[in-house]
């Protein structure tokens, strides 16, 4: 089955509905410039209120390790997400599982940066774009992805009009989605979280048919 993270989570009430619909995983923007941004007490209190089997993401671009501490110190994540340039170091030094992204710009060598992150949790594949981290809703050329023998995820502009295709052509361990699920910047929607990831589910289910056939 394909896990499913829903990601800038900024509210209780949003985590309840992603959590409903069926989310694996929620994440908690802490990127002051982003619509999604949340302080570490917003984020604890959310934190505090999900229930115990949805793994909770904290989201960093190249932040300051103090930044990163000072938000573990109050605020409980599962995991750290890490989407700028951090070294695998930087990474590992705060004694959580970490998922490592690459964003897909023109030039990057993805050999490199999957052998710099070799202990990395999970590899998220993101679009790029020269003004903005990630979280743009834009896509990426599926066709550049690298084959993967560990554990991966699928992000850049996915919405429920386009996920069981990626499904049927990649079969990613996990997705992820921010903007797909969105009515507005910063807002989900719990009619989109739920028709994103009944479109998760159908795809999965034509893939086990598939596969039985
Ligand atoms: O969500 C944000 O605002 C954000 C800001 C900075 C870096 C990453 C961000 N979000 C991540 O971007 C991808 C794709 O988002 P979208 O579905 O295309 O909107 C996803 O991994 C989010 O976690």
């Amino acid at each position: 089955m394909t896990r499913v993270k829903i990601c800038g989570v900024r509210s209780a009430e949003m985590a309840e509905a992603a959590s409903a619909a069926g989310a694996d995983a929620i994440g908690f923007v802490f990127y002051a410039k982003s619509s999604r941004a949340v302080t570490a007490m917003e984020a604890a209190a959310v934190v505090r209120e999900t229930p115990a089997l949805v793994t909770t993401v904290g989201l960093f671009v190249n932040a300051t390790a103090d930044e990163v501490s000072r938000i573990l110190d109050c605020c409980p994540l599962d995991c750290l997400q890490f989407h700028g340039g951090e070294s695998a170091a930087f990474c590992q030094q705060f004694g959580r599982p970490y998922i490592k992204v690459i964003s897909m710009r023109p030039e990057v060598d993805i050999p490199a940066e999957l052998r710099e992150h070799s202990n990395a949790r999970a590899i998220l594949f993101d679009a790029w774009r020269a003004d903005a981290p990630g979280g743009t809703g834009d896509t990426f050329a599926w066709e550049r992805l690298p084959t993967l023998e560990r554990p991966w995820i699928l992000a850049g502009g996915l919405t429920a009009d386009n996920v069981g295709a990626a499904i049927a052509q990649l079969a990613p361990p996990a997705v992820d989605v921010s903007g797909g699920v969105e009515s507005a910047p910063g807002k989900k929607d719990p009619t989109r979280m739920r028709e994103f990831i009944h479109a998760v589910r159908e795809a999965d289910k034509r893939k086990h048919e598939d596969a039985a056939a």
